[in-house]
């Protein structure tokens, strides 16, 4: 059944006129090492006819994955094309390049079909964004050649609580994309994980059933919307990753466990597969930065994501964003509370956003505590009183908030 299903797909690709239609593009990313090599040389190796054209880009000088896919003999040397794109990453120092190329490929007119392997320290959003805009410098329109099927995102199931904890930046493994890198691992795998149609946990082979089934919880969790896939040595069926159409960038946007969260509008809990849950912390009433400071620094251990909003006393016209996955909390102002604003500005902002109206608060306006927490055997209670007591009391409410010492990060957050 899936096999004929699998064909159907692959036929239909085969179906779109490369010179008329759009060509279909998928994109693999993941951490370094995760498989996205082996599941390419595997697809090439199964790819029932289609002619594609690869693009593979790796930070280093020699591409090394090129070659492995030159070797793996999925492509044939007459009609299809490898593309190597080395010393840089695609989604930032070779944006241009991959724009160009990927045109020139889509206008040869000889492919049915562009994958694309991203470089382990690659974000998917800005390469997917390639494939969105017009690029007014450059002339080039990349959707009106191709189109953006299915982003994809390999995630290395032995290695994945390693990184994840390990707390290091990518300078620190020598993994940095330029020399102002300074992004941190964990960071890395959940952008990867939070954005992206599909996702494959590989090298199942090497990790317990117990210990898989639990990790694909957490994955359900960080990423509710993609379909997960478990495979072993890259062994996927090529229709799940090619043709599967399930790319639409509002909705990749929108898909992380988090954002869903937060968009729902009662926060009931729901049943916990493996003990992981989430819930909202909602309060209005502001952070007293020293409590909040504590409380942070000793980051409750069972919370693996954490995004969200907070509203500090000290800083009252700016909400400050947070956001936290394993060892790594980013923290800083992320926008003028509506309230803050000039009363025209904000009585115009008002009328035009009846949503925010409804929120309002007569007092505070737009003034809120909003975080998501997801976590492992979290303990909603214990984790609602703590940060409950991090809250101005009634009679701190009274006093100059400004007066309240604020050793918190101030720079802009992510
Ligand atoms: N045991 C096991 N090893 C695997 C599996 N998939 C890939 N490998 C091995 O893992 C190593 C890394 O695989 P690659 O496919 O090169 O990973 P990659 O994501 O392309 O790596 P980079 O290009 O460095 O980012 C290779 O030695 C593979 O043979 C798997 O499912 N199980």
């Amino acid at each position: 059944m899936r096999t004929l299903e699998s064909e159907h797909q692959m036929e239909k690709i085969k179906d779109h006129a490369p010179h008329t239609k759009p060509i279909p593009v998928t994109v693999l990313s993941g951490y370094l090492g995760a498989g996205k090599t082996t599941i390419l040389n595997h697809v090439l190796n199964n790819r029932q006819g289609l002619r594609v054209a690869v693009i593979v880009n790796d930070l280093s000088e020699v591409n090394i994955d090129a070659e492995l896919i030159r070797d793996g003999g999925g492509l044939s040397r007459t009609t299809e094309t490898l593309v190597e794109m080395s010393n840089g990453c695609i989604c930032c120092t070779l944006r241009e390049d991959l724009l160009r190329e990927t045109q020139r490929l889509a206008m040869e007119g000889r492919f049915d079909y562009i994958l694309i392997e991203s470089t382990g320290v690659g974000e998917p959003v800005p390469v997917a964004q390639t494939f969105t805009y017009v690029d007014e410098e450059l002339g080039i329109d990349l959707s009106a050649v191709c189109r953006l099927d299915t982003m994809v995102t390999v995630v290395d199931a032995y290695r994945f609580w390693h990184d994840f904890a390990s707390g290091e930046t990518l300078m620190d493994r020598s993994q940095e994309a330029h020399e102002h890198d300074t992004r941190e691992v964990v960071d890395l795998l959940i952008d990867q994980i939070e954005f992206c149609d599909v996702l494959v946990l590989n090298k199942c082979d090497l990790v317990g059933e117990a210990e898989l089934a639990h990790l694909e919880g957490v994955l359900r969790k960080l990423q509710p919307r993609a379909r997960l896939i478990r495979a072993e040595s890259g062994k996927v069926n090529p229709s799940d990753i090619m043709g599967t159409s399930l790319f639409d960038f509002e909705t990749a946007s929108a898909s992380a466990g988090w954002q869903r969260e937060l968009d729902k509008p009662s926060h009931t809990p729901e049943t916990e597969e493996y003990g992981i849950g989430s819930f909202v912390y909602e309060r209005v009433r502001p952070f007293h930065p020293s409590r909040l400071m504590d409380w942070m620094s000793s980051w409750p251990e069972e919370v693996v994501r954490a995004k969200g909003i907070m509203w500090l006393a000290t800083r009252n016209d700016f909400g400050q964003s947070i956001s936290q996955a394993g060892p790594s909390i980013q923290f800083g102002p992320s926008g003028y509370w509506v309230a803050a604003l000039p009363e025209a500005e904000k009585n115009e902002i008002l009328s035009e956003e009846p949503e925010l109206r409804e929120v309002w608060h007569p007092r505070h306006g737009d003034r809120i505590n909003k975080v998501v927490f997801i976590g492992i055997e979290l303990d909603r209670q214990r984790l609602t009183d703590s940060l409950d007591a991090c809250l101005l009391t009634e009679e701190e409410m009274a006093l100059d908030w400004q007066s309240f010492e604020d050793d918190l990060p101030n720079a802009e957050a992510v």
